[in-house]
Formats: structure tokens, sequence, C-alpha cells
């Protein structure tokens, strides 16, 4: 893929962390600098960062800023625990935010004894190549999903698993991208996605962004332009893919999967290795987030519902496999049964 069609959601300076406040798109562009591991907590939480890659790469910097002004080992040992720890608390859904988590401090255990500079620089390290691979990995998805897929096509997607979710490019919109680079003419509808509107604000503005056919519709809207024949696929992202091919992702996801299996249209989800979890057998065990009933009783800063209402607010639903065509990784195409190709995917 060539040139980038949005601004980066996570810049390393070489300092500190450069995050593209995220709440502020489409209006402005705006980067807030970060330094400390609690201002990195808080923008994973107020999904300033947000888009499972991307909070893995985010968190994953956020241990370094922690440990980075240690003074001995002992407390680096301490420290390093301690920030991990209280990084992976900022969400619970997205398991790409303790794997980073978990990646970072396996990496540097294995230089134990080392001096403490060197450790230090071990924990940067690998928070840069988490960084760094996840660009390849969504050109390697948007290839693989693009096999799957043909000139001419519509495409529903959900949410926001493009490349503001990721280093670059995204996961389900990488072979948007890519067929965009082909010349293929694919017509594309994204749902607006209530509450936070990561569709309307994020997806919308990356594909208009590229000159990508777009055309947003509001999530209720979903069953009626598959039944009017104009969808081909669905391509979705994710959050967590249990260990059975169940699939955790945005509220609103597993409405879309009941309606494609109706509609006879393929469900595909676009899926890091980074984002499958075998530690979890099925969706019943993924941890769902439950955000503040703010985001829908006064969604930016506007009150449309009365004050005190009750508010059922899950920010993820899980889609069970039997919804789903294909789980695409970085590293192919992986059909029901799940299970074998998953842990096959992982462990190659
Ligand atoms: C490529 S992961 C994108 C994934 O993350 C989104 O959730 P959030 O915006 O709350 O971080 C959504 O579930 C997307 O599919």
């Amino acid at each position: 893929m060539d040139k980038i069609p949005h601004p980066l959601s996570v810049i390393w300076t070489g300092e500190h962390l450069r995050l593209l406040d995220q709440r502020k798109l489409p209006i402005e562009t705006v980067y807030l600098d970060l330094f400390t591991p609690e201002e990195v907590w808080d923008a994973i939480y107020t999904l300033v960062v947000r888009g499972a890659p991307a909070i893995g790469i985010a968190a994953a910097y956020g241990l370094y800023l922690g440990i980075a002004q240690v003074e001995d080992e002992a407390a680096f040992w301490k420290k390093l625990k301690h920030v991990a720890d209280y990084l992976n608390s900022a969400r619970p859904t997205a398991v790409n935010l303790s794997w980073a988590l978990k990646r970072v401090q396996e990496k540097v255990e294995q230089q134990k004894g080392q001096p403490l500079a060197q450790l230090k620089a071990a924990v940067l390290a690998e928070a840069r190549a988490i960084h760094d691979e996840d660009a390849e990995m969504c050109r390697r998805i948007g290839e693989n999903l693009l096999t799957l897929l043909h000139d001419g096509m519509g495409i529903l997607t959900h949410c926001n698993a493009g490349g503001l979710a990721t280093a670059a490019y995204g996961t389900a919109l990488a072979p948007i991208y890519l067929a965009k680079e082909k010349g293929w003419n694919i017509k594309v509808f994204a749902d607006e996605t209530r509450p936070v509107l990561q569709g309307a604000r994020l997806t919308a503005y990356e594909l208009q962004q590229a000159g990508v056919d777009v055309t947003l519709i509001c999530d209720n809207m979903a069953g009626v332009v598959m039944k009017q024949g104009w969808v081909q696929a669905v391509i979705v992202g994710t959050d967590r893919v249990a260990a059975n091919g169940d699939v955790a992702n945005k509220i609103g996801t597993y409405s879309v999967a009941v309606l494609a299996k109706e509609h006879g249209i393929p469900f595909y989800v676009a899926a890091p290795t980074s984002s499958i979890d075998l530690h979890t057998p099925s969706g019943d065990q993924i941890p769902i987030e439950e955000r503040p009933a703010e985001e829908i009783i006064a969604g930016f800063g506007k009150q449309t519902a009365p004050s005190a209402i009750k508010v059922f607010n899950p920010a993820f639903d899980v889609t069970p496999a039997k919804y789903i065509t294909a789980i695409v990784t970085e590293k192919g195409i992986i059909r029901a049964p799940f299970e074998k190709g998953l842990q096959e995917h992982v462990s190659k």
C-alpha cells in the first residue's frame, strides 16, 4: 500500500508518546503529547486512542514511560510489573492491551541481570517492534481479505477497524485501500456505530480522504441496505477472538452478523493474530466493557435523553462463531471449525 490516507494514530517522538486525539475527528486534527503512564491510561480509557492494535501499541510505550526514570534494578522490576498491571486496567475487552504488555515484559525478562540501561532499552525496543510490525500485519490482512472480494462489490462495515485503529492501513479497511489502489470500484456502507460514532467520525472520514465510495448509514439501516442487494460482504474488525471462534467487537456487530446470515451475505472478521486469545475458551468468557451512561444520554455534549435515565451501555458484543464465514489474519484465512485454524495461526 502506498500513501497512508489518514493522520497516524500513534507516534513515538524518540522521547515521548504523541497520540492523535480521535475524539476530535473528523472536525479537528489534534495531537496530544504524553509523558507518563497515567496520561496513557487516561488516553486509552477516554478513547483519545482506540482500536485494539493502537491501544496495544500505546500501552507498550506507556510501559516504557513508566520505567524510564527508575534508578536501580530492583525498582525497575517492581515498577515494570506495577505499571503493566495499571495500564492493563484501562479497558478490559481488547486482548491486544494485555498481549502487548505481556510481550514487552517477557522480552525484557530474557535480559534479567543485564545493566539497567540495557533493560530500559529493551522495553523501548519491544514497544517499537510492536509498533513497526503492526503496519505490515495490516497490509497482509488486506491482501488475504482481497482474495475474497471482487471489483464492483458492495461492502458493509461497522465501527472503525481502519488505519486509525492501528499503526496504519487498518484491518477490516485494509482490503478497501488495496482495492482502491487496484482501481476496483468498491462501494462501502459504513454504520455510524452509536453511541461513540466511530463509523461516522472515523471510518467515513478515512475512506472519504482516500477517495473511496463510502455511504454513511445509521446502524438501524444495515438491514435495509442488505435487503436492497447493495451489500455482497460484511467486513469487521475484532477486539478479541476466543479459542472457539466467537468474536468480540464493537456493540452492534452481533446484530449485523445475524442480518448478514439472514440475507446470505458472507461475514468476514479481520483479526490480527495479536487479537486471538486461545486462553479464553468461548465468547461467554470475554469481559465486555460497560461505559458511562453519558455517552448515550449526552453524546458529544448534547443531551438527548432525560437526565438520570437508566442506561445499558456495553461497548462490545460477542458474535458466535456460527455467524462467521471466515476469520482472516495476516497469515491466511480460517473457516469453520475455527479451533484448529486459530491454534495454527497463533503458533506458526
Ligand atoms: C482493529 S480493532 C478495531 C476495533 O476496536 C473498536 O473499538 P473501540 O473503538 O471502542 O476501541 C471496534 O471494536 C473495532 O472493531
